[in-house]
């Protein structure tokens, strides 16, 4: 009932850092907010990879004598939202293998669209998978295929479609991923005698780390005997940064290929008051916590008070468990209640990131306008979903989309706003500027072939 829109997953790596596994651990609570569902990592300390990994949060999972275990000056771990395979122990990650040449770990952030087909194609020539996971497919392959570990990694990256930033631990060396599209964010820097490797930059900053460098799309990253080498693995090359990791997925307080996320936010909500123009409200309010950096600037931009409308108890998690029906009904006062001291006999701008399924805005339009508010008109921070993801993060089915049902005004009516007004996707490109977006949920334009998702789509 609360989780409308699925987080994906994390990976965060340490390389010739002492106590690979506390700063990992630091890192991995930073990028929390990317993967409730289970937390792990692997640790190398030069001779064998120790892992330890579990169900639910950085925190639960890694005790301090379960850290004190994973002793080495390599690591690399994962917070993970499943999208391919399910929850069970065996799809977590770090996933390891043990062969004759030595052992390997993987934690990956994305999709693979061709998963299945490479999967069949494994097995077929005798590979037995412990889970579902499309992340084992990836290293099965790496496993698999002749050469150096870079020559291995470089050739699965080849032979992956879809979404993927992944990082590989073996004894000695680190190796860090994106794909051709940069589909998902992947950044490093120097750190002490090392360096850290992480999905966003929060996790840096939180280190005192305030200079990194983003991988391309289509690049390796090498961390071997204290250099870093960079490779480019493919030539085919079309830049499709995931717009909602501006929108929604990603800290604000984090710099997504130059551009700060909450910067990003900002801006798009100044895009939707300046469409706006004539509009009368007397204050804008924001739904906690993503939608507050656009709230913010769409108050700069049209000159409409900004006010805390909504209270968002922050206790409420995913795995929330509702008592009762009555208690279900009243699910979203549990997660947010309105300030009815601020909404009452006020007309409301209400900005939200997104509609995905449109529970969300129905519920809050009838929380305000039970607590008095005049009329509230709901500002949309992104285009309509119109699409589902398959690229790491669950946007649920067209079915469930109402985006993908029903045009502007029927969804206006359904959620009972006096008016509704989203971005356009021209709009949110500008916002970007030069950098390259996927918009793919907002319009259907798939940067690759879908493979067996294709039918997932024609659902
Ligand atoms: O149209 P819907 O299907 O209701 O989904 C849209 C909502 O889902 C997300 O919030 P979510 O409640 O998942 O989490 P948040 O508190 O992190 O914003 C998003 O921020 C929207 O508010
Ligand atoms: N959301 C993600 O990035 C998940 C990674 C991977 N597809 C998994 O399900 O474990
Ligand atoms: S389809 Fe949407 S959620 Fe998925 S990668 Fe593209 S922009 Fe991101
Ligand atoms: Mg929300």
């Amino acid at each position: 009932m609360f989780d409308e829109l699925h987080e994906e997953c994390g990976v965060f790596g340490a390389y010739r850092i002492e106590n690979a596994s506390s700063i990992t651990y630091y890192g991995l609570h930073s990028l929390q907010h990317r993967g409730q569902e289970a937390s792990g990592m692997a640790v190398c300390d030069g001779k064998e990879i120790h892992v330890q990994k579990g169900k639910g949060l950085t925190v639960d999972v890694f005790r301090k004598d379960k850290l004190n275990q994973l002793e080495g000056d390599l690591a690399i771990g994962h917070v993970r939202y499943s999208t391919a395979g399910g929850q069970e122990n065996e799809n977590i990650q770090p996933i390891v293998s043990k062969g004759h040449l030595g052992s390997l770990a993987v934690a990956h952030n994305g999709q693979i669209v061709n998963e299945k087909e490479l999967r069949l194609e494994l097995e077929n020539q005798g590979a037995i998978f412990q889970g579902t996971s499309d992340s084992e497919v990836l290293l099965h392959l790496i496993q698999k295929e002749k050469g150096t570990l870079l020559e291995k990694v470089i050739k699965t990256a080849r032979r992956l479609e879809g979404a993927f930033s992944f990082l590989v631990l073996d004894e000695d060396s680190i190796y860090a991923v994106r794909d051709r599209h940069g589909l998902r964010p992947l950044s490093y820097a120097a750190f002490k005698d090392g360096y850290v490797i992480s999905s966003e930059t929060c996790a840096f900053e939180v280190m005192g780390i305030y200079d990194s460098t983003d991988l391309k799309p289509g690049e390796v990253v090498e961390f071997k005997k204290g250099l870093v080498k960079k490779y480019q693995y493919t030539q085919d090359i079309t830049h499709h940064m995931c717009a909602m990791e501006y929108i929604y997925f990603a800290r604000p307080d984090s710099v997504v290929e130059g551009i700060n996320v909450h910067a990003f936010r900002k801006k798009t909500g100044a895009v939707l008051a300046k469409k706006d123009v004539g509009l009368e409200a007397d204050i804008v309010i924001g739904v906690p916590d993503s939608s507050l950096s656009a709230a913010i600037g769409y108050a700069e931009a049209s000159g409409i008070p900004l006010e805390t409308g909504l209270y968002k108890n922050r206790y409420v998690g995913r795995t929330f468990i509702q008592p009762t029906q009555a208690m279900r009904d009243r699910g979203v006062r549990m997660k947010l209640s309105p300030v009815t001291s601020v909404v009452k006999g006020k007309s409301v701008v209400m900005i939200d990131d997104s509609i995905v399924r449109g529970t969300t805005s129905r519920r809050i339009v009838r929380l305000l306008k039970e607590a008095g508010a005049k009329a509230v008109h709901v500002r949309i921070a992104s285009p309509v979903i119109t699409h589902p993801c398959f690229y790491g993060v669950d946007t649920s089915t067209k079915e469930e989309l109402i985006g993908a049902h029903m045009n502007k005004d029927e969804i206006e009516k359904y959620i009972e706003a006096d008016s509704l007004q989203y971005m356009e996707v021209e709009e949110l490109k500008q916002v970007a500027k030069e950098i390259g977006l996927c918009v793919a949920c907002f319009n259907g334009d798939y940067c690759t072939p879908l493979y067996s998702y294709q039918k997932v789509l024609e659902k």
